[in-house]
C-alpha cells in the first residue's frame, strides 16, 4: 500500500516537521493540491512552494493541479522537483495533449476524475498515464464526507487495466479513513490520499501506520 499524506491539512507553521513526521513513518507520496481559486473555490499555494519542499524530502511529491489552464505550470512543476502531475479530465479540453506534455517532463502522468466522470469516458486516455486519480469527494476542501458510490469505479479501472495489460496505479482521495481507506483496497486501490486523517489527529505517524497496514 502506498500511502500520500496530503499537505492541505498540515500545519503550515511546523510544515518541516510534520512532513518528517510522516516520511519517518513510511509514507512514501507527498500529495500536495494546488488550487487557484478559480478551478475551484479554495487557494493554496503554486510551483515555488513545491520548490521549497523538494529539498526537504525523499517522498515522491505528487501533485494535484486544481487550476484553469494547468500547462501554464507543468514546466515549472516538474524544474521544481515535482514527480506525479495530476490534472483533471474535467475542464481540460485538451486532455490527451495535456498528459503528453506531462510524459514528456519525465514525470509521472496522473488522470483525476471527479465523483461526477464516468471510467468510461476517460479509456482512450489511459495506457498514457502512470496514475488514475479517483476523487471521492468533490475538490476544493478537506475534511469532506467519502463518497461511497465511486468506489465502483476503482473496480472498473483495476478491471480494464488488466484486461488492457497496463500498469496504472489507482490513486484515491477524499474522506479517506481507515475504514473507508479499507473500502478502496478492496475495490483495487494502490494509493491512499489522506488529509485530515493524517493531520488532522493527535499522532499523524500512527495514522500513516494505521493506512500503510491495510490490505
Ligand atoms: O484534493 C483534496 C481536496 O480537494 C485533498 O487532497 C484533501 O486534502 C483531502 O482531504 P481529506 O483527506 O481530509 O478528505
Amino acid at each position: 500500500m502506498l500511502v500520500a499524506p496530503s499537505v492541505l491539512s498540515a500545519n503550515f507553521m511546523q510544515l518541516g516537521q510534520d512532513i518528517q513526521m510522516v516520511e519517518a513513518a513510511g509514507a512514501q507520496y507527498l500529495h500536495l493540491d494546488l488550487m487557484d481559486g478559480h478551478f475551484v473555490q479554495n487557494l493554496t499555494f503554486g510551483p515555488e512552494f513545491i520548490k521549497q519542499i523538494r529539498p526537504e524530502t525523499k517522498m515522491k511529491l505528487d501533485c494535484h493541479l486544481m487550476v484553469s489552464n494547468p500547462d501554464q505550470y507543468l514546466e515549472q512543476l516538474a524544474a521544481n522537483g515535482a514527480d506525479i502531475l495530476s490534472v483533471h479530465f474535467e475542464g481540460n479540453d485538451h486532455i490527451h495533449a495535456l498528459l503528453q506534455q506531462i510524459n514528456g517532463l519525465g514525470c509521472a502522468s496522473s488522470l483525476v476524475l471527479n465523483p461526477g466522470t464516468a471510467v468510461a469516458s476517460v479509456t482512450e486516455l489511459l495506457p498514457l498515464v502512470k496514475q488514475v486519480l479517483v476523487m471521492t469527494v468533490n475538490p476544493g476542501f478537506g475534511g469532506q464526507q467519502f463518497i461511497a458510490s465511486c468506489l465502483g469505479k476503482m473496480e472498473q479501472l483495476a478491471a480494464y487495466r488488466q484486461e488492457h495489460g497496463l500498469d496504472f496505479n489507482i490513486e484515491v482521495d477524499g474522506g479517506v479513513n481507515s475504514e473507508t481507506g479499507q473500502r478502496c483496497v478492496a475495490a483495487g486501490a494502490d494509493v491512499l490520499v489522506a488529509g485530515s486523517y493524517v493531520f488532522g489527529q493527535a499522532d499523524p505517524a500512527a495514522q500513516v501506520a494505521r493506512l500503510l497496514a491495510l490490505h
